[in-house]
């Protein structure tokens, strides 16, 4: 049976006096999309910097496509594809030079006139690489990272600084390379980018794993079923709403502008909020019944927003 994807026990990683991974555990299996999920400074980059083979751990295993990023750095990396964080390259080059470039180093390469084109970045092709807009510039190191036709890639918040139409364009080519069997692993911040694409999310906050689990199995109603969530203006008297509700029922501000109601949601209740928002010249957004989404769930485990 061939090794996981990736493999990490127990990882620590310090600089100095800070602790920036504290005992990390990580299984991925072969074939999935993988979402670390977490806010600034939890500790994803470093890991993934570990996992690439450009920083050492000071404990812990890893294992990256069942070898040792370190000692077996040669032999990993023709099969591995990495998207740095922040990108970089020779300001002068072109985009169409810079991805031959990289092209010329695999073995079996993608066509990189085909990568510029479903990425987007025909038009570019001749544009010097400092004259590229930052959205640009995360395209072209998300095809430098493809073009090897890697088995694993790792993708440090592939999407930061695109717009909305170009975030759109490569969840769909991610989500291609997923279903040809190619594993990724990719940190974001975004609750949404987990959402849309990830198999499994691990959601970690100060250099540790807070949950994991598929999207699904995370935002699983259980405790929670049939709670009442909207969106409002911030700072809602929450009591006096509550006091709108029939007996029993609890209303918080779980988030800035984020609201949820607790208690068995019956017709009668959505009724009442919608009503008390009206009375009170409020537009309650987003309201719905359910799940709770991932924001939620590390809210709910950390007592902080995600966001930050
Ligand atoms: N080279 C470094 N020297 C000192 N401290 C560092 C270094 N790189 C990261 N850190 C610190 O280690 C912690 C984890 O950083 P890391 O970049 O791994 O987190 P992250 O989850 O990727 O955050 P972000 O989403 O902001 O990229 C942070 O407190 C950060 O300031």
């Amino acid at each position: 049976m061939s090794a996981p994807a990736v493999e990490i026990s127990g990882l620590v990683k310090r600089y100095g006096s800070a602790t920036a991974v504290d005992g990390l555990d990580l299984r991925m299996p072969r074939g999935r999309l993988l979402a670390l999920l977490g806010p600034n400074g939890a500790g994803k980059t470093t890991t993934v910097e570990i996992c690439e083979g450009f920083r050492r751990a000071d404990a812990g295993t890893v294992r990256v496509l069942g070898l040792d990023p370190v000692a077996d750095g040669a032999r990993l990396r023709p099969r591995i594809g990495v998207m740095p964080q922040g990108g970089g390259a020779y300001p002068g080059v072109r985009a169409d030079e810079m991805l031959a470039l990289v092209a010329s180093c695999a073995a079996n390469p993608l066509d990189p006139a085909w990568l510029l084109d479903v990425l987007g970045l025909a038009s570019a092709r001749r544009t010097p690489y400092k004259r590229l807009s930052g959205g640009l510039q995360q395209r072209l190191s998300l095809a430098c990272a493809l073009v090897g036709r890697p088995e694993l890639v790792f993708l440090d918040e592939p999407t930061a600084g695109m717009d909305p139409q170009a975030r759109h364009l490569v969840w769909d080519l991610l989500g291609a390379l997923r279903s040809d069997g190619v594993s990724i692993l990719l940190t974001t911040h975004l609750m949404e980018e987990a959402e849309a694409l990830a198999d499994d999310v691990v959601i970690v906050d100060g250099g540790r794993v807070v949950t994991s689990g598929t999207p699904g199995e995370l935002t699983a109603e259980g405790a929670d079923a049939g709670r009442l969530r909207f969106r409002a203006r911030p700072g809602l008297d929450t009591e006096l709403l509550a006091a709108a509700l029939p007996e029993g029922y609890r209303v918080q501000e779980s988030t800035r502008g984020a609201y949820r109601v607790d208690g068995e949601v019956d017709p009668q209740v959505v009724s009442a909020v919608t009503a008390w928002c009206a009375q009170h010249g409020v537009l309650a957004e987003e309201l719905h019944v359910g799940r709770r989404d991932l924001e939620e769930v590390f809210l709910e485990l950390t007592g902080r927003e995600l966001r930050t």
